[in-house]
């Protein structure tokens, strides 16, 4: 399992503090981060891969100091966004999971065939010539998640990824997130899908103010908004 740490790290936009001070060593292979709107937990998300960097501390991942290392540090976190629009970047579902590769550097016959176990995986094989943009919600979100896994990062850092689909296609696109192999960090609303996983952060005002198996980290989140 790769290791994620954070060392009093501080994050403020435009002089506001939105996350203060957290320490952290992550390395069970599934995380959930829960939390209200504004709390932080999509920051600390971004952090991990280097969308955001700290204006305080450090944030490493399996050693390596996310600000410094960041292109490294890419090729091991595999990020998925709320909004499968801001990550679809090739005309057809194929192009958008090969453009993934291209920084690999593999001969042909291996890409494709890399490609095509990732279609395949999230039942897109048929849907592989098809322009990406007309794809369902769901589609899309599975789309992401392939292009992402084709490049075989060794941890999935994912915020919010059903917030935007039915519960139908939500349900469907959580049982491939609980089916990964990588350690993944799950930013999510929907209380039920940390269930069963192996540690839950719950951040309030920018802390960790929760932190500790699903049922106590949604026991005290619960008693939190009450
Ligand atoms: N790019 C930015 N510039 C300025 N302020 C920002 C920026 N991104 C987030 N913030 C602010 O930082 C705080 C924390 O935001 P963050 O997105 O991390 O929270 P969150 O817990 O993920 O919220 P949500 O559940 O609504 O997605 C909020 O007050 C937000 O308005």
């Amino acid at each position: 399992m790769s290791e994620i740490v954070f060392e009093q790290v501080t994050h403020r936009y435009d002089g506001e503090v939105v996350l203060s001070d957290v320490s952290l060593r992550l390395a069970e292979r599934r995380i959930g981060v829960i939390g209200a709107n504004g709390s932080g937990k999509s920051t600390l998300a971004r952090l991990v891969n280097g969308l955001v960097a700290p204006t305080a501390g450090r944030v490493l991942v399996d050693g390596l100091d996310v600000a410094r290392h960041g292109r490294e540090v890419r090729r091991r976190v595999g990020f998925v966004f709320t909004n499968p629009d801001n990550q679809i970047v090739m005309p057809t579902v194929r192009e958008d999971v090969a453009f993934s590769l291209r920084r690999l550097r593999l001969d042909a016959a291996d890409a494709a065939a890399r490609v095509d176990r990732a279609l395949d995986r999230f039942g897109l094989a048929e849907l592989a010539d098809r322009p990406a943009h007309r794809l369902s919600g769901g589609q899309k979100q599975l789309l992401a998640l392939a292009a992402v896994l084709v490049a075989e990062p060794a941890i999935v850092v994912a915020d919010e990824p059903t917030t935007l689909l039915d519960a139908r296609n939500a349900q469907l696109v959580e049982r491939h997130f609980a089916e990964l192999d990588q350690q993944l960090v799950l930013v999510t609303h929907r209380l039920e899908s940390v269930e069963s996983f192996d540690r839950v952060l719950v951040v309030e005002g920018g802390r960790i103010v929760a932190d500790g198996s699903p049922a106590e980290a949604v026991g005290a989140y619960r008693n939190l908004i009450r």
